[in-house]
């Protein structure tokens, strides 16, 4: 990418005491992207992310934003970050927009009416806006939450596992509006969380973060597109037939036989290819599934199995 990283993080290292909980951090997030930091508990999202906003020391390496770095120009970095760390505060017994504007009073950048009805629109609450906030469902006062995170149009957004807790049709929400939200204001949005489903959906990159260190960082399109292989599991008949074929044309194509269907390794392109050859050879194929992704394997490795 030849933009320019609206953050940067440069062999960010945090140590507590003896223990080394981030170590030799190095990433960039650009703008009108949004990278999943994904991780298992424990795996130092929150700690980076409270280095990130300037609530924690760093111990060696720094974090620039637009090139200011946040320990040693803290005012200029943090006026471009909005963010999400811990539950936002909200006052109840205030509608949605008396919080909003309640909370633009506070800030060091003037923010005018036009900007609070736009971010209430870019969330999607202009309905709702006008009633109590102790009304509101936890999706709604999430994404009042982004709203007011995004008031003072910051360049980059910060959102620390931004669904804990919310239903499913909650997290299809706030999930499509930090997609939109990235896209449209040309914003960086750095976000956490230890859901590799999520992520995928969310996100056009991801760092998979374990033991403090950063093990891979790869685009999603790469993966749920064509570029890498994956796991097809063909349901065919009659299945020995078709494992033989399967062997002597493509060798180690097949992963494993299971009861009706053959486990395959292959490409985006793999796929049409098998599938021709099963039906030139009059194999009945009866269902064609992708079953894990490589990122989801290494992801699973990573966590021992658990998602
Ligand atoms: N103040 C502290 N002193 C000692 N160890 C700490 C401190 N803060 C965090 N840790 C340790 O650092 C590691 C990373 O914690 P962190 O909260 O950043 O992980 P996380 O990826 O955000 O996990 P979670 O998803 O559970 O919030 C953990 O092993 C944690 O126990």
């Amino acid at each position: 990418m030849s933009k320019k990283p609206v953050v940067e993080l440069n062999h960010v290292t945090k140590r507590i005491g003896k223990t080394t909980i981030i170590d030799d951090l190095n990433l960039q997030v650009f703008p009108g992207e949004v990278f999943g930091f994904l991780g298992p508990n424990g795996a130092g999202k929150t700690t980076t992310i409270r280095m990130m906003v300037g609530l924690m020391d760093i111990t060696e390496g720094e974090i620039l934003i637009h090139n200011h770095s946040i320990e040693e120009n803290f005012e200029k970095a943090i006026a471009h970050v909005g963010g999400i760390i811990e539950n936002p505060e909200m006052y109840k017994f205030l509608s949605g927009y008396d919080n909003l504007v309640h909370y633009a009073r506070m800030v060091p950048k003037k923010i005018s009416k036009d900007r609070i009805h736009e971010v209430v629109k870019l969330v999607g609450l202009e309905e709702r806006i006008k009633h109590k906030v102790g009304n509101y469902s936890l999706g709604m006062r999430q994404r009042l939450g982004l709203a007011q995170a995004l008031l003072h149009s910051p360049s980059l957004l910060i959102l620390d596992e931004p669904t804990n807790g919310l239903d499913p049709a909650g997290i299809r929400e706030i999930r499509n509006y930090i997609r939109q939200i990235a896209h449209e204001e040309n914003m960086a949005v750095f976000v956490s969380s230890h859901l590799l489903s999520e992520m995928q959906l969310m996100c056009d990159r991801i760092g998979i973060i374990q033991n403090g260190r950063l093990i891979s960082v790869e685009s999603v399109r790469d993966f749920v597109g064509t570029s890498s292989k994956q796991k097809i599991r063909y349901h065919v008949s009659p299945l020995d037939q078709a494992v033989e074929l399967l062997r002597s044309t493509y060798g180690s194509v097949v992963e494993s036989v299971g009861d009706g269907f053959i486990d395959t390794t292959v490409s985006y392109e793999g796929i049409a290819d098998l599938t021709e050859l099963f039906v030139t050879h009059h194999i009945r194929v009866y269902g064609i599934e992708n079953i894990q992704s490589t990122l989801e394997e290494k992801f699973l490795e990573m966590t021992g199995g658990e998602k």
